[in-house]
């Protein structure tokens, strides 16, 4: 099991996972891009732009220097957004230690090259796709970062690796599971954050549970359909990194993706509602692009993708969305 890890990224989720890994016992440096935010963390155990009132681990360090955050490290926790992984990582390449585990907490599909993030990784750090893990689940972090319960997943090709980094976080707030499913659990997590703006553009149009619960399940169903075509095993999407995780992201007024979608139902501008997440990540504006395109390569049909596509980038008015996805061609649900 890894004991001395490195979290780069200090973000909700990243300080988050740092907190939930230093609980777990391990010796944890958390890289923060801003050298106030590595100070406060460090000296007063706090995150005052991401967590703010949340009391972080004693024994939890923060710190500008990558050099220093990775110094020894047996695991290497990526928790930077999708869109930046592959220049971020790239900067830390030539420090990261022989045979470290690389773990990606980040949700999303790369732009232009359409690869998931443990590809990216394996592909900038030059190392097996049995190095790198992710993990995936229902996990705002927020709830997390306040003890509250929630499990998740550890997914990595190499069983071994993924069992001992399943013990290296596990705590009596936060319980993971291993699968060898690396496609569906990363498929999962991306395409939730592109159903949770339809479910927030829902929301914001005033439409209440049973919208909610149809666009839940057919965004699943569109969401398997690609992971089926990309060779995910299908009993992944009804685990915590499917149905777990969208659920979640899909109901909870915490989740970035979900709001910005109530945003843009409610008749803000994309700019208007990217201005209102005060820099934070809502990973399906950009996701659902390069998503939309995977389906096409893939023959598959993804309509709701396809509609917060055009939503998102085509001036397409949510309410239209609405009425183009009701007016599809009826079918059997199973197709
Ligand atoms: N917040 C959650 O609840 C949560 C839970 C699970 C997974 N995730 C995923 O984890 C990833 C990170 O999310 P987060 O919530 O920590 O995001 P965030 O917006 O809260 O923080 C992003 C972090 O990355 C850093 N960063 C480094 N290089 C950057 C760059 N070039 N541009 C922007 N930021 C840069 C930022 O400084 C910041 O510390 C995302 O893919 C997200 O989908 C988030
Ligand atoms: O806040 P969101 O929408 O990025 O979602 C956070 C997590 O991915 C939920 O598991």
């Amino acid at each position: 099991m890894p004991q001395r890890i490195a979290v780069l990224g200090a973000g909700s989720w990243g300080t988050t996972f740092a907190k939930v890994l230093a609980d777990a016992g391990r010796d944890v440096v958390l890289w923060a891009r801003r050298p106030e935010v590595a100070a406060a963390i460090t000296d007063r155990g706090e995150n005052p732009d991401y967590l703010p009132g949340i009391p972080l681990p004693a024994t939890l360090r923060s710190t500008v220097d990558p050099l220093a955050a990775l110094d020894g490290a047996q695991a290497v926790v990526l928790a930077v957004p999708s869109q930046t992984l592959r220049e971020n990582l790239a900067g830390w390449r030539p420090a990261l230690p022989a045979g470290a585990t690389l773990v990606s907490l980040a949700k999303g599909v790369e732009l232009g090259t359409l690869k998931r993030m443990s590809e990216v990784v394996a592909e900038v750090a030059g190392v097996p796709a049995g190095q790198v893990a992710v993990v995936s689940g229902p996990n705002l972090a927020r709830e997390i970062a306040a003890e509250q319960p929630t499990a998740s997943v550890v997914a990595c090709p190499d069983a071994e690796r993924a069992v001992a980094f399943q013990r290296a976080c596990f705590t009596n707030y936060f319980r993971s599971y291993t699968n060898t499913d690396v496609v569906g659990c990363e498929l999962g997590g991306a395409c939730k954050n592109v159903i949770a703006l339809a479910c927030g553009m829902a929301g914001g149009l005033g439409y209440g549970d049973n919208t909610m619960a149809a666009l839940i399940t057919r965004g699943l169903a569109e969401t398997a359909r690609l992971g089926v075509a990309l060779g995910a095993d299908p009993l992944t999407f009804s685990g915590l990194a499917g149905l777990g995780d969208l659920v979640a992201t899909c109901a909870s007024p915490l989740s970035r993706n979900r709001s910005f979608g109530d945003r843009l139902g409610r008749g803000e501008t994309l700019v208007q509602a990217q201005e209102a997440t005060n820099g934070q990540v809502a990973e399906g504006v950009k996701s659902c692009s390069s998503i939309r395109e995977l389906a096409a390569r893939h023959g598959v049909d993804m309509p709701i993708t396809d509609g917060v596509y055009r939503v998102c980038h085509q001036g397409l008015e949510p309410l239209k969305m609405a009425a183009e996805l009701l007016g599809r061609a009826q079918k059997d649900e199973r197709q």
